[in-house]
């Protein structure tokens, strides 16, 4: 019931969560695979007269129970998140008489910033590319003030609100950094986008804000490459692959810049790729960095 629920998430009342009615869902279309799950786009819609406002559905994947407590917790994150540079959490659904439950967000007509640049490459110069990085940059800040890591910092987890604005979105992986650690440590590495993976993540499984900036270094690359890797590299878990890349990145290999990018850009996506994770800037830094680089018109 209602008050098992509040207390699973330890909300108080105020913060009384909206329960959707599974019955007055509307089911539209599918929009994307996130971690474990996939998102539909539905109406919400207890009038039945198609005023109903359009959301964005995260359904669990069906008969995966060991995800149902990760989901909870994906659920519990993202609903203690406000910021306008992070996707909003609308509420809960339950179906399958509360055996099965849904996680319900504001729908971002746009897609994601895959999709998006693909489609808008000509239109988008540097200058708005700079300013998707700096909101990016501050959903990143907000989101280490809550003392969370992402984990999954890429462009196919950032959304389009409008062509001015950008959302980080999918906390799937998202975890808490202990009260008295820098890092977090995960026990069992699934799949791994080790592409987007700081050294230290792929050889220690260790994960910091620090390893969040590397992984927005690599954003920085997909944004001033208009994310046309058509062969985007897939999660790879297949160790060999994972212990070359650290090889080369130890001996100081990292990504061309991206074609046209701005030198500037270029060097602050390096500083992002120092291999000791203390010499990587901080979100904070990189967000200052950015406003002055929008600021004046070079480039
Ligand atoms: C985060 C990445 C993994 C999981 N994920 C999340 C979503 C998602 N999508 C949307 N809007 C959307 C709008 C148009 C299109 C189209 C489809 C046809 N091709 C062009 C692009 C796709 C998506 N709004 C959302 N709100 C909250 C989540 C969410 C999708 N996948």
């Amino acid at each position: 019931d209602k008050d098992s629920f509040l207390r699973t998430f330890n909300l108080s009342y105020q913060q009384e969560p909206s329960l959707y009615e599974e019955r007055h869902l509307r089911y539209i279309n599918l929009l994307g695979k996130g971690n474990f799950g996939s998102v539909e786009l539905c109406r919400y819609d207890p009038l039945g007269d198609n005023t109903g406002e359009l959301v964005a559905v995260k359904k669990l994947q069906p008969n995966k129970q060991s995800n149902m407590a990760e989901f909870q917790r994906e659920i519990h994150t993202i609903s203690s998140l406000h910021c306008e540079n992070i996707v909003k959490y609308l509420g809960v659904c339950y179906s399958m008489g509360r055996l099965n439950m849904s996680l319900v967000m504001e729908y971002l007509p746009n897609g994601s910033l895959v999709s998006y640049l693909e489609k808008n490459r000509q239109n988008v110069n540097s200058k708005r590319l700079l300013l998707f990085a700096s909101q990016i940059c501050k959903g990143m800040e907000y989101l280490q003030s809550m003392r969370y890591v992402h984990r999954d910092l890429a462009a196919r987890n950032i959304l389009v609100a409008s062509e001015t604005l950008v959302k980080i979105a999918d906390f799937g992986l998202t975890k808490i950094i202990p009260f008295d650690k820098e890092y977090y440590r995960v026990t069992h590495p699934g799949e791994s986008p080790i592409f987007w993976y700081a050294p230290e993540s792929i050889t220690e499984f260790k994960f910091s804000h620090k390893s969040d900036v590397w992984s927005f270094g690599i954003v920085l690359h997909e944004l001033f490459s208009y994310c046309e890797h058509k062969q985007n590299p897939k999660k790879v878990s297949v160790p060999s692959i994972a212990m070359h890349l650290v090889n080369i990145l130890k001996e100081n290999w990292r990504l061309p810049a991206p074609l046209h990018c701005p030198p500037r850009v270029y060097a602050m996506m390096l500083n992002c790729w120092a291999y000791n994770s203390e010499d990587r800037p901080s979100f904070s830094s990189l967000g200052e960095q950015i406003k002055t680089y929008i600021q004046d018109d070079r480039d």
